[in-house]
């Protein structure tokens, strides 16, 4: 629960996640004010538009001069140098946090390189998202019920800890901590594995010579499985690259499961084939059940 406290948010880089939480930091009265700076200066107009910053900084250093709450919402490949930016000239900051999807990589090259500050840095992830970017997607519900993955560890200062904790509670999200490693590999399989399939069924299906037809008759089933690969090019492929190893080991897993589909469809097995689809039919009912229920706030 809130204790009234409000705090200077700072955004570097404020598309659709760094939008959604401003709104919300803003909305909740936990952000006093909201800055920002973005490689796009028109990102940063529209979000001086929309009221969703009240400040555009002229730099990553001018933003650390005034915030207490520092938040990296950059794609992947840009946030290790500039979270070691940030952390060289802290500022005011009591706290610096970032929203990437991948951890691991990231984590071990930050505390290399800034070994003596990265104890105010907490890295995390928030569980929700969509297809779309830019500011202008932006929603301030986006994190309402939804988990947020922190990766703290032993040297992670505890009052940033929970300075980063009550952050994304005001934001309306259930805060979880583990380890990076369990953080990629869960996110793999979870995450990074659906969005390449939905990329790969779309791509070999507009190969087909029956293309046209396909995505003629195509409707809401078609609809439901792809919709993720109208996400944007450039992050998947960074998040692919990023989490390469535990991607590879979710995609084999994955691939034998499918030969062995497949196997079945080949020797007219329809027990076994029932077997897989009633089984896999009640671990998503329970699933849509699960998340039904956290949706209402009720978990
Ligand atoms: N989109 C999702 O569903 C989702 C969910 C959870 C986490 N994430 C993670 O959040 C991060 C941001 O994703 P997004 O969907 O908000 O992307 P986005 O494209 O909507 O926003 C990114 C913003 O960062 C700016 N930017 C890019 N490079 C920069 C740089 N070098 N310096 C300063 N600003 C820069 C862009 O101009 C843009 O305004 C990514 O790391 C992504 O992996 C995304
Ligand atoms: O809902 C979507 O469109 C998302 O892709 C969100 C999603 C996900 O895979 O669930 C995507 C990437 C994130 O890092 C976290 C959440």
């Amino acid at each position: 629960m809130s204790d009234g406290t409000q705090y200077s948010v700072g955004f570097v880089g404020i598309g659709l996640i760094g939008g959604s939480l401003a709104r919300a930091l803003k909305n909740s009265g936990f952000a006093s004010s909201v800055s920002a700076w973005d490689r796009d200066a028109d990102a940063l107009e529209q979000a001086l538009k929309l009221g969703i910053i009240d400040t555009a900084s002229g730099s990553v250093a001018a933003l650390m001069q005034t915030v207490n709450i520092a938040v990296l919402a950059t794609p992947t490949i840009a946030c290790e140098s500039l979270i070691i930016d940030m952390l060289k000239e802290p500022g005011i900051a009591q706290c610096i946090t970032d929203v990437a999807s991948v951890k691991g990589d990231l984590y071990r090259r930050v505390v290399d390189a800034a070994p003596a500050g990265a104890a105010i840095y907490v890295p995390g992830h928030p569980i929700a998202g969509s297809e779309r970017s830019g500011v202008a997607a932006s929603d301030a519900a986006l994190f309402e019920h939804h988990r947020v993955i922190l990766t703290p560890d032993s040297n992670t200062d505890p009052l940033a800890l929970g300075l980063v904790q009550k952050m994304w509670a005001a934001a309306g999200a259930t805060v979880q901590c583990m380890g990076v490693e369990e953080h990629d590999n869960v996110l793999a399989a979870t995450s990074h594995l659906p969005h390449v399939l939905a990329y790969a069924l779309v791509d070999a299906l507009a190969q087909s010579p029956i293309r046209d037809d396909i995505f003629r008759f195509a409707a809401g089933g078609f609809r439901d499985f792809t919709r993720i690969a109208s996400s944007d090019p450039v992050m998947w492929r960074d998040i692919s690259l990023a989490n390469r190893d535990a991607l590879l080991s979710s995609l084999d897993g994955f691939c034998d499961h499918l030969n062995t589909l497949r196997s079945f469809i080949a020797a007219r097995d329809g027990e076994a084939l029932e077997n897989i689809f009633r089984s896999s039919k009640s671990a998503r009912d329970e699933f849509a059940r699960d998340l039904a229920m956290r949706e209402r706030g009720e978990t």
